[in-house]
């Protein structure tokens, strides 16, 4: 008998044959998430991220540089068998992703196994996913994210909070469904925007008490129930810093790890400059003030302040939307104005 993948992909591949390798990719991963017969059947011939305790496995590479480390499904069988491992631990594996040629990548958290061994036989180390955020490249952060945020959920949704029924996941791990009912629980994120207000010349950043020593960040806050995003940023700003915004211009999004699975929501903010005047609810901030053009362009080269040094004035490094609302903020400023 044909396997049930391999007549997928051929399918796929004649049925997309005039489209790019994104939509067969996109379409594939979307069958699997719906078959899991075709997903137990991919997974066989998968590529897989590990984790221990929602920690990456990230090796360094000989320019110094970190990835994530991935293990074909053989190499992953073999490694649970050489310590002495039930192998249907694999079965918890969660599709993140495939590439074009229809190999899928799954995650797979080996909690249940000695790390340091794991860590022996694959010649990395699992790392801390705040730490690893920021040593992984751009491109390959944000899939490291999405691979923990839906390990988390698996982890933290394995009873129905509305029956306390135990749930049970479909075998690409993409839903849970409350076990002997039809009620399907998706992965959850929580929608935060994040503003970067600015009255023509200024931008205004703020700091948490819990921020670094130094560190400065956009106005951020999680969405109430019912509301905008227009509102919500609305909002945040008024309750943060005392200020009302005139008007809002989308900048783009991110899917942010922390503190769980944050869907962030980026923002221009303006304020009138005669009405600039901060009046900062110090139960949110511990600061917050307006920025020049000049004292942004040398916080955007500054780095967290070292043990002993006096504290500079630094802003999210370059995987945050923060930095990337700063650094169009910056090119706003600096671009010549239109010819009349
Ligand atoms: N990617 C980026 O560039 C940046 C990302 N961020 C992220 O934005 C997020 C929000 O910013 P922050 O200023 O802290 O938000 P808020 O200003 O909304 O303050 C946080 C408080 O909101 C309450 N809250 C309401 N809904 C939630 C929820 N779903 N989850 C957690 N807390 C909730 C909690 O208060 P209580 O418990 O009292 O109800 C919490 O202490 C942070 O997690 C931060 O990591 C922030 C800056 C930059
Ligand atoms: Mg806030």
């Amino acid at each position: 008998m044909l396997n049930p993948v391999r007549l997928l992909v051929s399918s796929l591949a004649q049925s997309t044959r005039c489209c790019s390798g994104y939509v067969f990719r996109m379409r594939f991963l979307n069958s699997l998430k719906q078959d899991d017969e075709a997903c137990k059947a991919a997974l066989s011939h998968s590529d897989l991220m590990l984790f221990h305790s929602l920690k990456p496995l990230l090796k360094k590479n000989k320019d110094r540089s970190f990835s994530s480390v991935r293990l074909q499904y053989d190499d992953v069988k073999s490694l649970l068998q050489k310590l002495g491992t039930d192998l249907s631990l694999i079965q918890d594996s969660v599709l993140i992703g495939s590439s074009e040629r229809g190999t899928a990548l799954f995650c797979l958290d080996l909690a249940s196994v000695d790390a340091a061994a794991i860590e022996e036989v694959g010649g990395a180390k699992f790392v801390d996913l705040r730490k690893s955020f920021f040593l992984l490249s751009d491109s390959e952060a944000p899939l490291v994210a999405k691979a923990q945020a839906l390990l988390r959920w698996h982890l933290t949704h394995t009873f129905c909070s509305f029956s306390g029924k135990s749930t049970k996941r479909n075998r690409a791990g993409s839903h849970r469904i409350t076990e002997g009912s039809e009620v399907v629980h998706y992965p959850q994120m929580s929608p935060v925007v994040i503003a970067l207000v600015h009255d023509g010349s200024r931008c205004l950043l703020g700091r948490q008490i819990s921020f670094p020593a130094g560190l400065y960040s956009a106005l951020a806050g999680f969405c109430d129930m019912g509301e905008t995003v227009e509102e919500a940023v609305r909002r945040e700003v008024a309750e943060e810093v005392g200020l009302e915004v005139l008007s809002i211009t989308y900048s783009g999004s991110q899917h942010w790890p922390f503190p769980n699975s944050s869907f962030m929501i980026g923002c221009f903010a303006s304020v009138s400059p005669a009405h600039s005047e901060l009046c900062i609810d110090h139960s949110e901030l511990e600061d917050a003030r307006w920025f020049d053009l000049a004292q942004i362009q040398t916080g955007l080269q500054s780095s967290a302040t070292k043990k002993g040094l006096p504290v500079v004035t630094w802003f999210p490094p370059p995987h945050a939307i923060a930095h990337k609302l700063i650094r169009e903020w910056v090119e706003l400023q600096t671009q010549a104005p239109p010819p009349h």
